[in-house]
């Protein structure tokens, strides 16, 4: 195993904030901590990360406790956490400089990254008429700039445990992109990223592993395709050029929602789907779409914690 988390608990004051959390990463690519707003998600990270204090458990980097010594851990925490008065350079080459990267090596990875990043004006500002314009302070910075530094720093030391909170939030499509193009490649250096994210697609885009928080505690863990194996493809999408709701209603079929055209189905099993199938097919009901799939994870996150995540 890689990475081990081995039931870290967390408490402020009488109130759990996370309880009992174990889960283990043994190889590259991206895991997943999801959760409700509340559920603990930032507070197991950081404590993963050495950031935050906890009340009991362990967490080990390749057998050894997980520090800053033993492991190169980069960090995009999900607020905004730079320093609003410095230069954005002077930052960045103070983040490489706790993470003991060389000068050299931080000035070559700040050019390649600001470079990528499309934040060369803010990090070296351009001189006109032969004057440097004043260096940009990080809150003169839009939000999705901000987090192009902050996901620079995160990377200066070319890490091998990334941790990502919330990494796409606030970013435009064209952004979100250029972070996900990133996500991509370190995913192919074989790197071990740890991603939280309220984006359920991307979760499915990225990630093999997930678990699930309610209330500081781990609701559901495993790979995701075989959870969603276990959930069974159950929901059925018929999309018809005719009104067939009372035809799917009399086979028995449960309607779980109707956009224009198409019908959403819960069905009891593949048998229950190919019947239904082959009933339309005797009865030469115009059919333009049959699909039947598992559930998504949004589906399956709803069903884990829907009724229950209000905050304690
Ligand atoms: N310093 C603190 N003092 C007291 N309670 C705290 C503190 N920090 C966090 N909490 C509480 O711990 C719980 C978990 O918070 P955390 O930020 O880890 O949740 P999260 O899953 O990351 O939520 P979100 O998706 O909204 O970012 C919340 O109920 C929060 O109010």
């Amino acid at each position: 195993m890689s990475l081990i988390v081995k039931n870290i608990t967390k408490k402020y004051g009488d109130k759990v904030v996370v309880e009992d959390l174990s889960f283990s990463i043994e190889n590259p690519g991206v895991y997943a901590l999801l959760g409700t707003n509340g559920a603990g998600k930032t507070t197991s990270l950081r404590i993963i990360l050495g950031m935050l204090s906890k009340d009991g458990g362990d967490v080990l980097w390749k057998g050894k406790t997980l520090d800053t010594v033993n492991a190169n851990v980069g960090y995009l925490a999900e607020e905004r956490g730079l320093y609003p008065k410095y230069s954005l350079l002077d930052q960045l080459l103070y983040f490489a400089k706790l993470r003991n990267v060389p000068k050299k090596t931080a000035m070559s990875r700040i050019e390649y990254w600001s470079d990528r990043l499309s934040v060369n004006e803010y990090i070296f500002p351009p001189k006109v008429k032969g004057k440097t314009v004043k260096a940009n302070k990080a809150d003169q910075l839009s939000k999705g700039n901000q987090q192009k530094i902050q996901l620079m720093a995160a990377l200066i030391s070319d890490p091998e445990l990334i941790i990502l909170d919330e990494p796409l939030s606030g970013l435009d499509p064209v952004n979100t992109e250029l972070f996900k193009g990133i996500i991509r490649e370190e995913i192919a250096k074989d790197k071990f990223l740890i991603m939280s994210s309220h984006q359920m697609p991307v979760i499915e885009e990225f990630c093999s592993d997930i678990t699930i928080m309610n209330r500081g505690k781990a609701v559901l863990q495993g790979n995701l395709n075989e959870i969603k194996k276990s959930y069974g493809r159950v929901n059925l999408f018929v999309k018809s050029d005719v009104e067939i709701a009372s035809y799917i209603e009399n086979f028995g079929i449960q309607i779980t929602n109707k956009t224009p055209g198409e019908y959403q189905l819960k069905v009891l099993g593949e048998e229950q789907a190919m019947a239904f199938l082959t009933k339309l097919i005797q009865d030469k009901i115009p059919i333009v779409k049959f699909e039947l799939r598992e559930p998504s994870l949004h589906e399956i996150f709803i069903e884990k914690v829907g009724d229950t995540h209000d905050e304690k």
